[in-house]
């Protein structure tokens, strides 16, 4: 049984500007029919571009808005009725805010959140020991939170949100600004909760690595509209981009001719040639083969963010 579901989600704003003297009001559609569900366990990247309308859906995932039209469900309540309930049930990270205490040590917000959470003293306990060993809180925890580095306090804020053994985590851009070690280290955290006690993940980003090392579905949103719901590889096949072949000769050469692939590039022996997606590379590095002094040669994939702007670029609301 879904865990979330959507069902013709839609959220209005009315915004007011003004010209000269005359205030206009006008309507900003930042959710508009928007259905779908997630099942237990799922780990689902939820990317846009900037004012798609991300954070509005978490917003109402978490109760803080309530829905212009249709219906929302999670954990099998409506979230803006039931949000103190809910609050027991899911977790929430926003990278660019803490929420944690500012001024005490991070083993005492931990102690807070454990009294507000009701977290039985053992199980609080038990959890902490895991956290602070996966996360590596140990020289931390006495430190107050205003102290430490944004990686530090990131871990801090992905531990409190995890304390209470929420079924459902939503990490709002959880490795922003932070360094590759920290980056890695706090995916490879995810991955394990995930695995370990079968947390759903929500999680918005605009680092695709995110979503390529922790993602199982990704949905795209765009103008308040869901424009891609599937697997990484899936979206790479929808948008059809063109695969590189990369290729050593052993000698510099102009430009090589290839039936169904061209080349892009060259620099020295080495030269890309382009091929669309759906054709298979076997033949074209046979052709090469026979008729260049072939010395090595890869294959890429293309880059997900070159998918992604592609498919932004060709959402309708662009058009
Ligand atoms: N409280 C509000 N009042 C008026 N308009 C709002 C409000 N909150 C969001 N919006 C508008 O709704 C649209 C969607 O915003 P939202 O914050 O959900 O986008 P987002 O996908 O999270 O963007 P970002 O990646 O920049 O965080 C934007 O056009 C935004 O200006």
């Amino acid at each position: 049984m879904p865990v979330i579901e959507l069902d013709n989600v839609s959220r209005a704003f009315t915004v007011s500007t003004r010209t000269g003297f005359r205030r206009t009001r006008r309507e900003v559609r930042a959710v508009d029919g928007l259905s779908f569900t997630v099942e237990p366990g799922e780990v689902v990247g939820y990317i846009g571009p900037n004012g798609a309308g991300k954070s509005t859906t978490i917003k109402m995932l978490t109760g803080i808005l309530v829905p212009t039209r249709g219906s929302i469900r999670v954990a099998g309540v409506d979230p803006s009725r039931n949000r103190t309930r809910l609050a027991r049930r899911i977790g929430v990270v926003f990278g660019q805010r803490t929420t944690l205490w500012w001024d005490l040590p991070l083993k005492d917000s931990f102690a807070v959140l454990q009294k507000m959470y009701d977290v039985p003293p053992a199980r609080h306990a038990e959890n902490l020991a895991t956290f602070v060993d996966l996360l590596d809180l140990g020289d931390l925890l006495d430190v107050p939170v205003r102290q430490l580095s944004l990686g530090q306090r990131m871990r801090g804020d992905i531990a409190a949100a995890l304390l209470h053994d929420p079924e459902i985590v939503y990490l709002d851009e959880p490795t922003i600004g932070l360094d590759i070690v920290s980056k890695a280290r706090l995916r490879e955290f995810l991955g394990q909760v995930n695995r370990d006690r079968g947390t759903t993940v929500i999680l918005t980003t605009h680092d695709l690595d995110d979503i390529e090392a922790l993602s199982t579905r990704v949905m795209v949103i765009d103008h308040g509209h869901q424009v891609y719901d599937g697997t990484l590889p899936g979206l790479r096949a929808s948008q059809n981009a063109p695969r590189t072949l990369v290729v050593d000769l052993a000698t510099t050469q102009p430009p090589i001719q290839v039936e169904g692939a061209e080349v892009t590039k060259t620099e020295g022996p080495r030269q890309w040639l382009t091929f669309p997606a759906t054709t298979s590379a076997a033949p074209l590095v046979a052709q090469i083969a026979a008729n260049y002094p072939l010395t090595d040669l890869t294959v890429q994939e293309p880059t997900i963010e070159s998918i992604i702007a592609k498919l932004y670029s060709t959402t309708p609301a662009h058009q």
